[in-house]
């Protein structure tokens, strides 16, 4: 029965920049595509949707703690069937190709048929999950869902098939791009924020204020630069939806896009590498660069005060001040702002030298720019 549908079957490809490769030392499985294969199996019948949306999208919910709405419910498209066989069925390190600015992640779904080895492993901001399904294979469907930034990968297939059904995740329809959330004031980081703007001291003469994005946004297009802010996820919607709902002018800024211009040609990759060096912090790196005078740029912490929150939702922020105050008095021009809620955009992975070969470039870092 198998070795009928493996005799179907294709070698897997891959894309790199654009075009579908084909190398086994990379990618050794076989694929079918869905033009050639039908099955009566769907991820909703067996609440595996319903699962996806409430946790990688809880702000998608109506109603969930009160949040509000985001866009409104997923779809799954079923992208291929694949088969890694024993021995040495793989794929190294990679991020999935998004196909269409809707497309929010991938859903592995592991068919029953015996093997061992195949791990999924993916990784996310230095965090690691292995998804170990050899173990009850022979009985039991199994299923992994992950961001289309998650990086991922297959470790080898040491005994048997394993059989998967691939889908791409989408939003099914993207809500207000104005009003993200609808409820922005619900959120925790609303009273934090508030109490930190009525600060008499917080910014007197107004400024720019920063966020890093802690996802990535397929933006690198104009069609995937119209999807934002309504494709923002997490803590990036809550960032966007709270500081909007405060009255601020809030804009998004693709930060390397500004600084490759004297870069042309060179990979997202590539451009990551000078300003990720070593011993240099890439946030505190990033905000000199946009402050007016980087010589006077401190980093100060607000913690709020706030019942049953924890002093950690507090947010670090940078601030500058010019140096010589006239009167003696500190007059704020610009402030820029980080928060320890929020990294650089990317994750550890580009720091080593991972072997990743898929189109980072869609990806590119950015900031939440509010003025
Ligand atoms: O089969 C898996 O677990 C993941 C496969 C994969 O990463 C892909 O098809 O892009
Ligand atoms: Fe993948």
């Amino acid at each position: 029965m198998l070795g009928c549908l493996l005799h179907y079957c294709q070698p897997a490809t891959f894309g790199v920049g654009g075009h579908d490769v084909l190398d086994e030392k990379y990618r050794k499985a076989a694929k079918l595509d869905t033009s050639q294969f039908s099955t009566d199996f769907h991820p909703h019948n067996c609440g595996i949707l319903d699962s996806i949306q409430q946790i990688l999208l809880p702000s998608t919910i109506r109603g969930g703690q009160g949040v509000g709405i985001g866009p409104q419910g997923i779809r799954a498209e079923l992208y291929k069937l694949n088969i890694y066989s024993a021995p040495s069925g793989k794929f190294l390190s990679h991020v999935d190709t998004p196909r269409g600015v809707m497309q929010f992640g991938s859903l592995v779904v592991c068919l029953p048929c015996q093997h061992e080895g195949g791990v999924l492993r993916v990784k996310h901001r230095g965090e690691i999950v292995d998804f170990a399904w050899g173990y009850t294979s022979q009985q039991s469907l199994q299923w992994a869902a992950f961001y289309g930034d998650c990086e991922h990968e297959v470790l080898e297939v040491t005994k048997g098939h394993r059989v998967t059904l691939t889908y791409n995740l989408y939003y099914s329809s993207i809500g207000n791009p104005a009003q993200p959330v609808s409820k922005p004031h619900h959120l925790p980081l609303y009273d934090i924020t508030s109490e930190l703007l009525l600060q008499p001291q917080f910014m007197r003469q107004g400024g720019i204020l920063g966020f890093f994005c802690h996802h990535q946004y397929a933006h690198s297009q104009e069609s995937g630069r119209k999807s934002i802010p309504g494709a923002f996820k997490g803590v990036d919607l809550a960032i966007f939806s709270v500081f909007q709902a405060h009255g601020l002018r809030v804009g998004v800024h693709p930060i390397i896009e500004n600084r490759s211009k004297n870069m042309g040609g060179l990979s997202a990759r590539d451009l990551m590498h000078p300003i990720v060096s070593e011993g240099v912090d890439f946030v505190d790196d990033c905000l000199k660069g946009l402050a007016v005078d980087p010589n006077c740029l401190c980093s100060e912490r607000y913690d709020g005060y706030h019942n049953g929150y924890n002093v950690e939702e507090g947010i670090d922020y940078y601030h500058n001040f010019p140096k010589d105050f006239p009167n003696g008095e500190q007059e704020e021009k610009t402030t820029i702002v980080g928060t320890n809620l929020h990294g650089p955009t990317f994750d550890e992975c580009y720091e080593e030298e991972s072997e990743e070969v898929s189109d980072h470039s869609m990806f590119l870092p950015i900031l939440i720019v509010l003025c």
